[in-house]
């Protein structure tokens, strides 16, 4: 007989987690990090692995909350009040949390002891943007946001047709938006991609600032992989459009991407809006509209890589914003008088939202017309920032 009871695989399963978590220093993106790991740990079958990564992602949810809690209770303490329904693992650790699965989170912190505190949680409150209420805020990251989708002109129809021929369950949102039940294998149910893009709720809704007309040329400065860009295209095919990217990678996948969504009038071009000679290199020095997706914290998009909140400095929030101001004065020259800038951010700092937006009007020229905050935080979707103005 042995003299020590095997470990359970619930036991299993936190002693795994909290190896994880001590491993992990911030440095990647957690999903590659666990991917890393159950590369290296072979032997964990997909049941297994999808646990582990949910304990592990479920401790990052909490923030800077509770930090001096010990490592394993602080797990289970994720758990607790982050699942909806009960389940083994809690039964077998802490039953009489599992009995009250279903309650609501205030319920629960009573239960468990605990008031939530926003600023120990979010130790960046202080710096939320006008209308963000903190305590919401911070809940929120306790949540996945939704899995959303953009179906193209023409298309939500056959992409309803699709998902309910596969027994997805959905929620139609607004005019184009589909919230889909987060691993949803979009790539497989919806093999046409023309059809549809993944694209955040907030992020779609960016896209009622455009006003796109006929015939003007338009600069999406910080393209990536051409996201704001189709979306653009989408409302007004017939611009001239120019995408551009530092980064000579992720304008392949845009070149990739816009193939896919049958997009082909359009011009990329590698360009470092921080270079003093960027008027040389550009191709065409007056756009009737600008989109400045800014490179930023990404602090409203939190709730999809809650360990950001964990590893993320103050100190970041200065260094965003003066890139930020930097790529304004240089783009904005580039506007025709009456032009139309629409700057964006997925911030939720004020520093690179309301003060940008100062500066676009004390140092730029532009008279911005509208600005505030797209809150994504009470309807599972990230939280972003638009401003709309004119050339001067
Ligand atoms: C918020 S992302 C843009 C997202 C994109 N517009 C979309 O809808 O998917 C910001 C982009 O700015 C780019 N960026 C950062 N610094 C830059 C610079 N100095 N010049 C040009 N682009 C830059 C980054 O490579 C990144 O792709």
């Amino acid at each position: 007989m042995p003299i020590f009871a095997p470990m359970t695989r619930w036991e299993n399963y936190i002693n795994t987690a909290e190896k994880i978590i001590k491993g992990y220093n911030g440095a990647l993106p957690l999903h590659h990090s666990l991917k890393a790991f159950f590369k290296a740990n072979p032997h964990m079958g997909s049941r297994d692995r999808k646990r582990i990564q949910q304990l592990v992602y479920q401790y990052f949810r909490l923030g800077r909350w509770q930090a001096a809690l010990p490592l394993k209770e602080r797990i289970l303490l994720g758990v607790f009040l982050c699942e909806h329904a009960p389940d083994d693992l809690l039964q077998f650790f802490r039953p009489d949390w599992n009995e009250r699965a279903t309650a609501s989170l205030e319920e629960k912190l009573s239960l468990a002891g605990f008031t939530w505190d926003a600023r120990e949680a979010f130790p960046f409150a202080a710096h939320l943007s006008e209308g963000i209420d903190a305590g919401t805020f911070t809940r929120s990251h306790l949540q996945q946001p939704h899995l959303f989708i953009r179906t193209r002109p023409g298309k939500k129809q056959g992409v309803v047709r699709l998902l309910e021929a596969a027994g997805i369950p959905f929620e139609a949102v607004g005019e184009s938006a589909l919230a889909l039940p987060n691993g949803t294998k979009t790539e497989i149910i919806l093999p046409e991609k023309s059809w549809y893009e993944i694209q955040d709720l907030s992020s779609q809704e960016t896209g009622l600032r455009f006003q796109p007309e006929a015939g003007e040329h338009w600069w999406d400065c910080c393209a990536a992989s051409g996201g704001k860009s189709i979306l653009l295209h989408d409302l007004q095919p017939k611009i001239h459009l120019l995408a551009s990217d530092v980064r000579a990678s992720i304008l392949e996948n845009l070149k990739k991407r816009f193939a896919e969504a049958g997009l082909k009038n359009y011009s990329s071009k590698v360009l470092d809006l921080t270079s003093p000679s960027l008027r040389s290199e550009m191709p065409r020095t007056r756009f009737s509209g600008i989109i400045l997706d800014a490179p930023c914290s990404g602090s409203g998009t939190w709730g999809r890589t809650p360990e950001s909140i964990s590893f993320f400095k103050a100190g970041q929030i200065a260094e965003y914003a003066a890139l930020q101001k930097k790529i304004a004065r240089n783009v904005t020259p580039f506007l025709e008088p009456g032009g139309r800038l629409v700057y964006i951010t997925c911030s939720v700092f004020r520093e690179e939202n309301e003060d940008a937006v100062a500066f676009l009007q004390r140092e730029c020229g532009v008279e911005v017309e509208e600005s505030g905050v797209i809150g994504g935080y009470e309807r599972g979707a990230d939280t972003m920032f638009v401003a709309v103005g004119r050339k001067k």
